[in-house]
Order: structure tokens, then C-alpha cells, then sequence
């Protein structure tokens, strides 16, 4: 396992979705991450985009730590070549220790299980219960109506403004690798 310098862990699908682009960007941040010494902190399957940077990254001996629930091995396909695995008894135990593993959050596209992970980062952040950097990647405009659905209840007046400033965008896998360079020279 190669040396890293910070931990970023990823949300996103367990399925690869139906624009190429998803995946080519799941490739392009395996690399990214191995390229700029930075350790993968993931779910832990072997299916979606999540399996397909675990793999990128493996191939390249790259730093990758797997958190996956016990009930989960099956489904999502226990990474196998993923040595630095934890089996947790439960999802709480497996969020948990994504975040607190954590120096960043990166939400790649993903459903609902993405939006999950990536709102109880968000509502933390709001509840001060931590204070990193959570980037959501807009790779193809996919999260367009999470953004206009957020921005909706800012209007509503659900939602302070100020939680637009929680979380930041990138479009694409150099930017958010930038941004990442950015935040953890700091
Ligand atoms: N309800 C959930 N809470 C937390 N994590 C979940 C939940 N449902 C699924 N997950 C995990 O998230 C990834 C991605 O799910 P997608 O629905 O494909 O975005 C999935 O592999 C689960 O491990």
C-alpha cells in the first residue's frame, strides 16, 4: 500500500448509472487519488462506481480503507482485494467510522443511499458536529436537481442561506482534486 497523506471518503452509486461519463469519472478519481498520495475511505463493495475507484486504485497500489456491514458483504459484493477492510455489525457503525475517517467528503453520483450519506454530512456540518470540506461532483450535471431542490427550501425558508456555503461544486475529477490540494494545505 502506497504512503498517503489525508483521507477522502467517497459516496457514491452502487450502480454505474446510464452516462458513460459516471464511470470515466469514478476511473479518473482512482487515479487522482493515488496520484496526489490521498487514501480512499469507501463503503466497501465491489459494485458501481464505488467498485470501479476501488479498483482503479488497487490497481495502482494505491491507499484504500473498506467499511462495509456485516449484512451488506453479500450484496454489495465484499471488495476481496481490499485489505484494510472493517465488517461492522451495523450501517451506523459503518457511517460512523466513514466519518470520522474522513479529512473530506466527495459525493460522486450516486441514489438514494448516496444522498443519504451525503446529507447527514451536511446536516453535521450544520450542527458544527464537524467541520470538513464536503464537495459534491457534478459530473454531467447529475446532481442538478439536489442542488435546485436545496436552493428551493433556502427560498421556502427552510433552510438557512447559510447552508449553501457548507458544501461546495465541482464539475469535474481535476477540479475537485484541486480544490482537495486546496483545502488540505490550509
Ligand atoms: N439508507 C442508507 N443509509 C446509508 N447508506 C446507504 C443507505 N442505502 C444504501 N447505502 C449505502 O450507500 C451506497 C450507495 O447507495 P446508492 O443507493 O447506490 O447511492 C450503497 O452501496 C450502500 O452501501
Amino acid at each position: 500500500m502506497s504512503k498517503y497523506t489525508r483521507s477522502v471518503t467517497v459516496f457514491c452509486g452502487s450502480h454505474t448509472g446510464n452516462k458513460p461519463e459516471y464511470s470515466e469519472a469514478a476511473k479518473a478519481l482512482g487515479i487522482g487519488l493515488v496520484e496526489n498520495n490521498l487514501r480512499l475511505v469507501f463503503g466497501g463493495g465491489n459494485v458501481g462506481l464505488m467498485g470501479i475507484i476501488s479498483n482503479t486504485m488497487l490497481d495502482m497500489n494505491g491507499a484504500v480503507k473498506g467499511i462495509i456491514p456485516k449484512f451488506l458483504q453479500k450484496k454489495e459484493g465484499q471488495h476481496s482485494r481490499v485489505q484494510d477492510l472493517i465488517v461492522t455489525q451495523d450501517m451506523h457503525t459503518r457511517k460512523d467510522i466513514l466519518y470520522k475517517e474522513a479529512d473530506a467528503f466527495l459525493c460522486l453520483p450516486g441514489g438514494i443511499g448516496t444522498f443519504d450519506e451525503f446529507f447527514e454530512t451536511l446536516t453535521w456540518k450544520q450542527l458544527h458536529l464537524h467541520d470538513k470540506p464536503i464537495i459534491v461532483v457534478n459530473i454531467a450535471n447529475w446532481a442538478e436537481p439536489l442542488l435546485k431542490q436545496i436552493h428551493a427550501i433556502v427560498e421556502q425558508g427552510f433552510a438557512d442561506p447559510s447552508i449553501l456555503n457548507l458544501f461546495e461544486v465541482t464539475v469535474d475529477i481535476p477540479e475537485t482534486l484541486k480544490r482537495l490540494n486546496q483545502a488540505f494545505s490550509k
